[in-house]
């Protein structure tokens, strides 16, 4: 039998040389590196009929000894793996290329774009070991996205009907429904800001990554508002601002828990994310500016009953107001309304920069 050259087609990698070689039902395959030269050599069905064919190829730079090669019906894939990761100017020693070579546009890519490929596969592994370190190290993983689901779900579904219940009430009873909010919606309210303790325990003990003070001042400022002046000033109950107040809390908490809800099983909604880092713009200063309104009301009631007065022996005057301690309050709203707008702008910049990054 004539022994003829296949038509071979090449690419590169900067780890791999990759061969097509065109020749079906290929059988006595005998596929070698030596002395930095393949050698190929093989029966089958080429562009000239049933043959037996071979080509040889020195290599342009060191490869490794190890040939691995697949064969399918209509042609034999042989890779060989490069002594060095480095981009090739050309295949062959010789600069002329050998006439039965040509580059395989299938598979072809520049420096560039191997480059980019290398990189998005390096970066593919990274994120899987990240992920397996992550299941592997944490085995209550499950268990602590199951718990801050609930807790989150309880949250909204406590604020939703406080919403709820305060639009439908408005809608009916007009400017009326503003008097008698807290005797409706209170005890809801005191349900979910007590809960809601458990915002700064999660990043105490590490269950969510954010810091512990912003937290703090947003639970604590509430709760002060909630428990100390409108729960223990019964003058105060039946004020609009109450109306204010507890409207404000509850239109940021409708989008935030369902937001931490999709979190927790690894979801993000566009729109609601962009109202979770967005509608707190207007109505946090709305709401501190509502909250230091009743402060503001409840200064000469505190005055008045001497509720929390401490009694101070009588050089020093009758008692320590708790107004004075409140006045000192008002001024630390203002302090921890700084810091949590800072807070949530960076964690807004945070959240919309990776997103921008994902979606490129
Ligand atoms: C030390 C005591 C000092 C006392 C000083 C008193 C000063 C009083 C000042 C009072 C001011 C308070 C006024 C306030 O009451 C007025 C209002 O509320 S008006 C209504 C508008 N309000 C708001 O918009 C604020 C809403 N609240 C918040 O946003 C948070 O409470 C806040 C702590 C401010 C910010 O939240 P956080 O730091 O957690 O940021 P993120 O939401 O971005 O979350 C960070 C990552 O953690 C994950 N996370 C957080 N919580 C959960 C959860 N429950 N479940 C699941 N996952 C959670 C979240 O997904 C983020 O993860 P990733 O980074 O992967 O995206």
């Amino acid at each position: 039998m004539q022994t003829l050259t296949p038509h071979v087609y090449w690419a590169q990698r900067h780890a791999d040389i990759y061969l097509r070689v065109e020749l079906s039902d290929a059988k006595d395959l005998e596929i070698c590196v030596q002395n930095n030269t393949l050698q190929f050599k093989a029966q089958g069905h080429g562009a000239k009929g049933d043959h037996d064919y071979e080509f040889s190829l020195d290599f342009l730079e060191p490869v490794k000894p190890e040939v691995s090669h697949r064969s399918t019906q209509r042609l034999v894939n042989v890779t060989v793996r490069k002594q060095e990761q480095r981009w090739w100017d050309r295949l062959t020693l010789q600069e002329r290329k050998p006439l039965f070579l040509a580059p395989d546009f299938d598979r072809w890519l520049d420096e560039s774009d191997a480059e980019m490929e290398l990189q998005a596969k390096e970066e593919e592994k990274i994120n899987k070991v990240s992920i397996e370190s992550r299941i592997r190290k944490d085995p209550y993983l499950g268990l602590k996205k199951g718990y801050l689901f609930m807790y989150n779900l309880v949250q909204f579904l406590g604020f939703s009907w406080i919403f709820v219940n305060m639009t439908v009430r408005l809608f009916i009873l007009g400017q009326d429904s503003f008097y008698d909010t807290f005797h409706t919606i209170a005890d809801m309210m005191y349900f979910c800001q007590m809960m809601a303790v458990a915002e700064v325990m999660n990043p105490l003990v590490g269950l969510v990554k954010t810091g512990v003070f912003p937290a703090m001042i947003q639970v604590v400022g509430r709760n002060v508002i909630l428990f100390v002046i409108f729960g223990s000033l019964e003058e105060m109950q039946n004020k609009a601002v109450v109306f204010f107040v507890f409207y404000l809390w509850s239109t940021i908490e409708i989008f935030r828990y369902p937001f931490y809800m999709l979190a927790c099983i690894d979801t993000d909604w566009k729109l609601l994310t962009w109202l979770r880092y967005s509608i707190w713009m207007p109505l946090y200063p709305l709401g501190v500016l509502a909250e230091a309104i009743a402060v503001i009301q409840s200064l000469p009631i505190f005055d008045e009953t001497r509720l929390y007065s401490i009694p101070l022996p009588t050089v020093l005057g009758s008692s320590f107001s708790f107004s004075f301690t409140l006045k000192i309050y008002l001024a630390l709203m203002f302090l921890g309304l700084f810091i949590n707008f800072r807070h949530l702008f960076r964690q807004r910049r945070r959240r919309m920069r990776s997103r921008k990054r994902k979606n490129n």
